[in-house]
């Protein structure tokens, strides 16, 4: 087991970084082996390790459970932090709310502790009870070692790391046993109102064998573009969805019979424009554009960002912003008759779909100016569309320098 965990620490992390390694750490056996397994391998390399832990304030108890966390992770050599979900929390899909804030909380944490990678301690018992529930018409989906975090944009530059996948949950609780080790059971575990408890049981008493860790995403051959994406007209499904999703900005991905339909219409070779998930694709003979759609500004889309001086922001889920003094960002749409010379002359060479939605800037004196277009850096502005395509589909499959 320890091999194999190395194995893949190996595979997916850089050789030599001495950036922080971030572990979600619930306290319960799964991440308890994990932030030990991780300590272990990170103490003979030089790397910290972070563990983070969620109160999600759901239960009465919770409070104390982070405190014994907290305390754990320390004194097993770890930095540690608590991070405290105060959203709403609603009626019906409590679960996946909780889960979201906790994909959230965690990728924020790790960003802003200079992590680009938190690891989680999933099993392969995650995996067969994700294939019971699917087989039962739930949408769970398989874990995967490796993955963007599906925070956004919370998660940008964020990757999830599990490399327990293959090993089985009891084989890490014995592992746990043998060094003395007690770790909290969290008794959401054990009530059989949730699938997962009943994918649980029902998987207690079977044997199954583990399906194989499924491979990477293989890339799409040619992508192209900054501020919109190209791609050849025979990508796949997968890769379709996340150009959508990357140059919409948005945090979700078309699926089912619309995005087949488009897939069906870009493997066809006619010209055409559509939208789809808040994306604008347009098709030529060339291969597939694909933009911010305009119009989502009148359903609520490219909503304006107001950054204090110094403030980083993240405007319409495609373009993180600094900015030295106070601005408000908006779509650069209805603005642009208003742009000096220089950035006017600029703005001539992007394609046309892409200009209305590019970022405008103004500042306190109402001036007009984009950070895209403008040569001076007073605002500094990072296009997150293509890293974050690159991440979605298997460009990216190890730790970045950067
Ligand atoms: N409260 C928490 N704080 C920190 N990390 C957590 C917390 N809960 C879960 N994790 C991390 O996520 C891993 C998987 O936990 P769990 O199976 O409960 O989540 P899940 O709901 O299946 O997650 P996902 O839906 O993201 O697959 C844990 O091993 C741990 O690394």
């Amino acid at each position: 087991m320890i091999e194999d965990f190395h194995a893949v620490l190996q595979r997916r992390l850089r050789p030599g970084a001495t950036t922080p390694l971030a572990v979600g750490f619930s306290g319960g056996g799964d991440s308890l082996a994990l932030l030990r397994l991780t300590l272990d391998w990170a103490a003979a390399r030089g790397r910290p390790v972070l563990a983070l832990t969620v109160d999600h304030g759901l239960n009465p108890a919770s409070q104390g459970w982070t405190a014994d966390a907290l305390a754990k992770a320390r004194d097993l050599g770890a930095d540690a932090r608590a991070l405290r979900w105060t959203g709403d929390k609603p009626a019906t899909g409590l679960s996946a709310a909780a889960r979201a804030a906790r994909h959230a909380l965690l990728a924020t944490a790790a960003r802003e502790a200079g992590a680009r990678v938190l690891l989680l301690g999933h099993t392969a018992d995650d995996r067969l009870e994700a294939a019971r529930m699917r087989a039962e018409g739930s949408t769970t989906s398989d874990p995967r070692q490796w993955a963007p975090s599906p925070a956004w944009p919370e998660g940008r530059s964020v990757f999830l790391l599990r490399p327990l996948l293959a090993v089985r949950r009891q084989a890490l609780r014995d592992w746990l046993t043998e060094r003395g080790e007690t770790w909290l059971e969290d008794p959401a575990n054990a009530d059989l109102g949730s699938a997962r408890a009943r994918a649980r049981a029902a998987l207690a008493s079977e044997d199954p064998a583990v399906p194989p860790i499924p491979l990477d995403p293989s890339p799409p051959l040619a992508v192209e573009g900054e501020h919109a994406l190209r791609l050849p007209r025979d990508a796949s499904a997968a890769q379709v969805a996340a150009a959508c999703l990357c140059a919409a900005g948005t945090t979700a991905p078309p699926r089912g019979d619309r995005l087949e339909r488009l897939v069906t219409r870009l493997r066809s070779g006619d010209a055409f424009t559509a939208t789809l998930a808040g994306a604008r694709i347009v098709a030529d003979a060339a291969g597939a554009l694909f933009v911010r759609e305009a119009g989502e500004g009148g359903r609520g889309g490219l909503a304006p960002l107001t950054l204090a001086a110094g403030e980083t922001g993240v405007w319409d889920g495609r373009y993180e912003i600094t900015a030295q003094a106070a601005i408000a960002i908006r779509a650069l749409a209805g603005l642009a008759r208003r742009l000096p010379a220089d950035e006017t002359a600029a703005l001539k060479r992007f394609p046309a779909p892409v200009r209305p939605v590019l970022p405008g800037a103004i500042d306190a004196a109402g001036a007009i100016s984009s950070p895209i277009l403008a040569g001076d850096r007073a605002i500094r502005a990072r296009v997150l569309i293509r890293e974050r395509f690159e991440a979605a589909t298997g460009f990216i499959d190890q730790e970045p320098a950067t």
